[in-house]
């Protein structure tokens, strides 16, 4: 998988509300109501983080969930980054 150039990415972005990039990584901090709709979130996304065979970094903290993507393979950005963004975007019940 290709890296993709920064304007690729910039206009990406226009499409992914929510994500911004810092660097190698496209970065989105969620909140919800509670442990379990957080919890619910994370396991949904990690079905199809697995089925994409592209994860996450992230972390927890009672409500709220704080995602990174990047393409370790390629040491930045690549388009399965910017599908599991929005793939992760629809789980949470965004467009
Ligand atoms: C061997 C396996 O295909 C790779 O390690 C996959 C797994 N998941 C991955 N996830 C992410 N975010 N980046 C990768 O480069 C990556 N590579």
């Amino acid at each position: 998988m290709e890296r993709l150039d920064d304007d690729t990415v910039a206009a990406a972005l226009d499409k992914l509300p929510g994500w911004q990039r810092n660097g190698d990584h496209l970065r989105r901090d969620f909140k919800f109501a509670d442990f379990n709709a957080a919890w619910g979130f994370m396991s949904r996304v990690a079905l199809l983080a697995e089925a994409m065979n592209h994860h996450p970094e992230w972390s927890n903290v009672y409500n709220s969930v704080s995602i990174g993507l990047s393409t370790h393979d390629a040491n930045g950005l690549t388009e399965l980054d910017l599908k599991l963004a929005a793939a992760i975007n629809d789980s949470a019940g965004d467009s």
